[in-house]
């Protein structure tokens, strides 16, 4: 096993999918915890890094000598996945137990993202982390296969199931929708998918906090590792979603609400996908806030 250094000799994070949503935030935010060693599949602010590569992998991880890891790489593009299977199983499972196999042999801390998208939809509560899964689409079922694969690679390990990302940066609802309302009068959003908005800033945020202690030394992943839920407070459909940031971004338009058989997409999504955070709660002394004042906040931002 490796030895830490303290948050004083600042420790090495090594974050792969630097350049993806969530990867953009964290670059800023574990930059206060250590050296954050910023991988991508571009290698524009640091070293490259193909998870469909095993040997880069291991040369990554062997390199960097690293004190923690965060893995925000992900085949996320949910419709293509369908028709993309054997990528998106690399990428999002296969690769995900190879890089805690190299983690574990080393003893060294991951913390790793999965989705709501691993549950079909049935609940009529939010989800907790020993509900039974049940993937609806190919996108859920491999993310579902990387939690399995890391969990039982031996790594101490973190997976922080979050759900509808948004944020500044990268490809999202957000995004899109303050698009399309500049190009278009009238929307036709789904109304029947019900989830929690989770700004990417947040979730950068709550991530920092917790590595934070683990680096130093506070929590015992041996006791507290595995899976927690970890999404913005509060529930809405995307037509609500949509209609908050229509309202907050100051725009006018003619939104129309309709079910999910009107919008028509190779993968199916839940009806309903909210997930319970008490157990991060309690386990790590954090809540995240409501997703009204964290689109407000990020909205403040972008404008
Ligand atoms: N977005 C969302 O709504 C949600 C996301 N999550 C999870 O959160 C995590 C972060 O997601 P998010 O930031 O939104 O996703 P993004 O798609 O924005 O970022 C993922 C990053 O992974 C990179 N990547 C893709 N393939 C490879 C590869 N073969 N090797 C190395 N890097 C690769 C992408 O590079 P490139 O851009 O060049 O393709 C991209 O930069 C993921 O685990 C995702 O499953 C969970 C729930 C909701
Ligand atoms: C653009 C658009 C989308 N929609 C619907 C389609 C879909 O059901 C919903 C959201 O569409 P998106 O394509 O933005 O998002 P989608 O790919 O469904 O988002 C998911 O991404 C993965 C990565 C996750 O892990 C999930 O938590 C979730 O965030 O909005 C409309 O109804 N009208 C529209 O004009």
């Amino acid at each position: 096993m490796t030895t830490t250094r303290t948050i004083a000799e600042r420790p090495r994070i090594l974050l792969i999918g630097a350049n993806g949503q969530v990867g953009w935030e964290l670059r800023r935010t574990l930059a206060t915890l250590g050296d954050v060693i910023p991988a991508s599949l571009e290698g524009e602010y640091g070293p490259t890094i193909d998870l469909m590569d095993s040997a880069a992998m291991a040369r990554l991880v062997e390199d960097s000598a690293p004190d923690a890891v965060v893995n925000a790489a992900a085949y996320t593009a949910v419709d293509k996945a369908e028709t993309d299977r054997d990528i998106a199983r690399r990428i999002n499972a296969d690769a995900v137990g190879e890089l805690g196999a190299l983690l574990a042999g080393r003893g060294t801390p991951i913390i790793h993202y999965s989705t709501d998208f691993v549950f079909s939809g049935n609940l009529d509560r939010p989800y907790r982390e020993d509900d039974v899964p049940g993937p609806l689409n190919v996108y859920g079922e491999t993310k579902l296969g990387g939690e399995q694969a890391l969990l039982s690679s031996g790594a101490r390990a973190l997976i922080f199931r979050t759900s509808w990302v948004y944020g500044i940066r990268g490809a999202n609802f957000l995004l899109t929708m303050l698009r399309l309302l500049k190009e278009r009068d009238e929307l036709r959003i789904v109304d029947d998918q019900i989830g929690s908005p989770t700004w990417s800033r947040m979730l950068a945020s709550a991530t920092a906090l917790v590595l934070y202690r683990v680096l130093r030394g506070e929590l015992d992943l041996e006791k507290v590792g595995g899976l927690y839920h970890l999404t913005g407070s509060g529930q809405v459909s995307w037509y609500g979603f949509a209609s908050a940031i229509l309202e907050n971004a100051g725009l006018e338009a003619n939104l129309i609400p309709i079910p999910s058989s009107e919008y028509p997409a190779p993968a199916r999504r839940p009806l309903y996908s909210v997930l319970d955070n008490s157990l991060f709660q309690e386990t790590f002394g954090l809540s995240m806030p409501d997703w009204r004042l964290s689109l407000k906040q990020c909205l403040d931002e972008k404008t």
